[in-house]
C-alpha cells in the first residue's frame, strides 16, 4: 500500500502526478486547527506532509502519530518546531540551492529600486506629474562603487555578494558567525562585527534565517549605528527587524531608505505605517517567485519527501541526524 500524505500547497501537473505515483494524498488548503480538525483521519494515518507556511509544532504532531516526513517548499524553516519534529524521528526536507540565485536578483533589484526610487517615481510619472524635466528632488543615489553589508553569507549573501562585486564594483562587508573564505577570495569581502558593518555600510542587506538569536537583531539602537545615507534591505525574514523601530528610523531620517520583501506580520496589513513612508519599496515576500524557481522548488520537494519516506536521503535535510 502506497503511504498516505498530506499536501497543502497545489503543485504543478506534472509533479502532482508524480506525487500521486508514490503516494496516497488528501489535498488541504492548509495546516490550521480547523483543517486538521476536518480532515482528522487522514492527518491521523498521513506518513508525509509537503507544503509550505503554516506552523508545524508539537500540537500538530500530536494529530500525525504516523508522521515520518514534512517536506517544505521553501528553504527557511522557521515554522517549523525542530526540536520537537527531532523527538519524534521526524525528518524535516527543505529547497536551498534552487532558489539562490533568483532571491539574490530580487536582493538586488530592491538595492537598485530604493536608490533610484524606481517605484516612487514610477508612480510620479504614472499620476501625470512629469511636467518638466526633473530636479534635485527627484535624485537618487549611486549604487556602483558604494559599500554592501551583508548579514548573513550563506548561500544567498554569497550569490549578492558576486552580483555587488562583479556587477557594481561594490565593496562587501559581511557579518556571520565563521568565516567566509569563498567570499573573501572571489569578492574581496570583509568580515566584521555587527556594528562596523551597521556604520560602514551604504547598503545593509539581510539574508539571515529567523531564529532565536537573529529576532529583532536590527532595533533602534542598531538603526542609529547607520549612516543617516543608508539603505536597509530585508529579504531574510520581517521579525530579524523591529519593524516599528524601523518605521520610525525611515520618518525621522536616521536612515534613508528600506527595501523589504518581508515583514513582522504577512500579508502586512494594508494600513500599516510603513506603508505609506515614500522611501519604502515593499514587496510581497516574492524573493524567489518566478516561474523557473518555483516550479524547481515544488520539483524539489516532491523528490525530497519521496527520498524521505524511501529511506535514501542524501540531501536537503535539515536534521539527518535522526536517521542514524
Ligand atoms: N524573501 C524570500 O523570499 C526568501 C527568504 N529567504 C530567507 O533567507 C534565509 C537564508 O537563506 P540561505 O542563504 O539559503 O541560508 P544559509 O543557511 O545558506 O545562510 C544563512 C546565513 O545566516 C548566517 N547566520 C545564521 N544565524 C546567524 C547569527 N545568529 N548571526 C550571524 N549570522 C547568522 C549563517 O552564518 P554561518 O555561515 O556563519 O553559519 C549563514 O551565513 C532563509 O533562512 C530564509 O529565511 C530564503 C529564500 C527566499
Ligand atoms: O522565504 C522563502 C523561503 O524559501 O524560505
Amino acid at each position: 500500500m502506497k503511504p498516505a500524505v498530506i499536501l497543502y500547497k497545489s503543485l504543478p501537473d506534472d509533479l502532482r502526478a508524480k506525487l500521486d505515483a508514490h503516494f496516497t494524498v488528501t489535498e488541504v488548503h492548509d495546516v490550521s486547527p480547523e483543517t486538521v480538525q476536518q480532515h482528522a483521519a487522514q492527518f491521523a494515518q498521513a506518513e508525509g506532509l509537503l507544503g509550505s507556511g503554516g506552523k508545524v509544532n508539537g500540537d500538530l504532531l500530536a494529530k500525525m502519530p504516523a508522521l515520518r516526513a514534512c517536506s517544505t517548499v521553501s528553504v527557511g524553516y522557521d515554522n517549523f518546531d525542530v526540536e520537537a519534529l527531532n523527538q519524534r524521528n521526524v525528518l524535516l526536507m527543505h529547497t536551498p540551492t534552487v532558489l539562490t540565485e533568483t532571491v539574490a536578483d530580487t536582493m538586488m533589484a530592491l538595492v537598485l529600486s530604493t536608490a533610484r526610487r524606481v517605484t516612487e517615481l514610477d508612480q510620479w510619472v504614472k499620476g501625470g506629474e512629469w511636467k518638466k524635466s526633473i530636479g534635485p528632488e527627484h535624485f537618487g543615489i549611486d549604487v556602483h562603487h558604494k559599500t554592501l553589508g551583508i548579514l548573513g553569507m550563506g548561500r544567498i549573501g554569497l550569490a549578492l555578494a558576486q552580483r555587488a562585486h562583479f556587477g557594481f564594483g561594490m565593496n562587501i562587508l559581511y557579518n556571520a558567525r565563521r568565516q567566509h573564505e569563498e567570499a573573501e577570495t572571489r569578492f574581496g569581502a570583509r568580515a566584521c562585527d555587527l556594528e562596523t558593518l551597521l556604520k560602514e555600510s551604504d547598503f545593509v542587506c539581510i539574508s539571515l534565517p529567523l531564529t532565536e538569536q537573529t529576532h529583532h537583531m536590527i532595533g533602534a539602537a542598531q538603526l542609529k549605528m547607520m549612516k543617516p545615507s543608508a539603505i536597509l534591505i530585508n529579504a531574510g525574514r520581517g521579525p530579524v527587524v523591529d519593524e516599528q523601530a524601523l518605521t520610525a528610523a525611515l520618518k525621522d531620517g536616521t536612515i534613508h531608505a528600506a527595501g523589504l520583501d518581508v515583514f513582522e506580520v504577512e500579508p502586512v496589513p494594508a494600513d500599516a505605517e510603513i506603508l505609506k513612508l515614500p522611501n519604502v519599496v515593499a514587496l510581497p515576500h516574492i524573493g524567489s517567485a518566478t516561474h523557473e524557481t518555483r516550479y524547481g522548488m515544488a520539483r524539489d520537494a516532491v523528490d525530497n519527501l519521496i527520498a524521505a519516506l524511501s529511506g535514501k536521503v542524501e540531501k536537503n535535510c535539515v536534521n539527518p541526524q535522526i536517521q542514524a
